[in-house]
């Protein structure tokens, strides 16, 4: 976004060397550099308030079409539309196409054709001369090409970075988030969790027998499962759940505002799900607060649970003991009680 403000900065420098170099008739000087030092003031507080780091549309359009304005006036005071400087209206078009899509840009190349047309107006030009015809068709021709394009590749950067970032947070099987991505969003529900002090439930899936799937008819047989399970685990949790794909047959989620009861009926709910196609799974639970105070702590309680619901014959959930309680108390529920 800095970018932009730096081709505002590039036309005010290119008016001043204009001024300074060529120079404007001298009635007109002073209102011309007046001008530009007002322009130049709202280009800084622009970039003071964040104008285009916000992204909001309105303002970054408000921002072009002052800049088309600005131009305008400029042309208006100096050597009108036939001359050479009317291309400085490229630094208008191109701003808009790098913040503002196609149409919109397509619209302020319009625009600009119709001040071009006021231009000649004003001057008294006659726009049907062919000289003013054909400058003012090539100059709108060159607009409407750069901004088209400027916007196509915008776009298709913009495409390819939201691809990247996909595919950077994704695991590529399930299209559930991967152990990365799972870390940073489980961050701020659990700092929020812990001020409020409201309760969260981890949970680790493993897949039991996913080795003998693969052995006995194969891995895409054994991918298949994979996507049938993570399928099941997205029907059965609400949207503000977190699932991710920890590693090639075990699976992680985080029900925000949901304590160990909550947790262990819908967990009882997906193993009683009547799809026999899914193998059987081993489940651990924790708790924030009763089991652990950090979401790491908790995921280590729950993936010691999941290893003891596996012991015991796999296809349950385990709830993790609470620290003070005596050896013991675990409590299994299986798919079967
Ligand atoms: N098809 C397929 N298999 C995978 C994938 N990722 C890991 N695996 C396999 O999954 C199997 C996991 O093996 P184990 O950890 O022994 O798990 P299991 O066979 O389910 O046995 P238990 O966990 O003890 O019940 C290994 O054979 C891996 O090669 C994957 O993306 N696709």
């Amino acid at each position: 976004m800095a970018g932009l403000h730096q081709i505002e900065w590039l036309l005010v420098t290119l008016i001043i060397l204009y001024l300074v170099i060529i120079g404007a008739p001298d009635e007109r000087s002073l209102g011309l550099l007046l001008t530009t030092v007002a322009y130049f003031g709202f280009s800084l507080v622009a970039s003071r308030l964040h104008f285009f780091g916000d992204r909001q549309r309105w303002l970054l359009a408000i921002h072009t079409w002052v800049m088309i304005g600005f131009i305008t006036w400029f042309l208006h005071n100096t050597e009108g539309a036939s001359g050479p400087l009317t291309s400085l209206y490229l630094l208008a078009v191109v701003t808009s196409a790098l913040t503002l899509g196609v149409l919109a840009t397509m619209l302020q190349v319009v625009a600009i054709g119709a001040c071009i047309l006021l231009l000649f107006q004003l001057s008294g030009d006659s726009i049907s001369a062919p000289e003013h015809l054909s400058l003012m068709s090539i100059n709108l021709i060159a607009f409407l090409i750069v901004g088209y394009l400027t916007s196509a590749l915008v776009n298709g950067i913009e495409v390819s970075n939201r691809m990247l970032i996909e595919m950077a947070s994704q695991d590529p099987l399930t299209g559930l988030f991967n152990r990365r991505a799972f870390n940073d969003l489980v961050k701020p529900i659990e700092a929020m969790a812990r001020r409020s002090r409201r309760p969260y439930s981890v949970v680790v899936i493993d897949m039991d027998g996913l080795k003998a799937i693969n052995d006995a008819q194969g891995h895409v047989e054994g991918d298949r499962v994979i996507q049938l399970l993570a399928d099941e685990l997205k029907a059965h949790t609400r949207s503000s759940d977190l699932l991710a794909r920890h590693g090639g047959d075990e699976f992680l989620i985080m029900l925000p505002d949901t304590d160990a009861d909550g947790a262990t009926r819908m967990l009882r709910r997906l193993l009683a799900a009547p799809d026999h196609e899914i193998p059987a799974i081993s489940i651990g639970v924790a708790c924030y607060p009763e089991h652990g105070e950090s979401f790491d702590a908790l995921f280590e309680q729950a993936d010691q649970a999941m290893y003891i619901s596996k012991g015991l014959g796999g296809n349950r959930v385990h709830v993790a003991d609470r620290p003070d309680a005596p050896s013991g108390m675990a409590q299994g529920k299986g798919r079967t009680p």
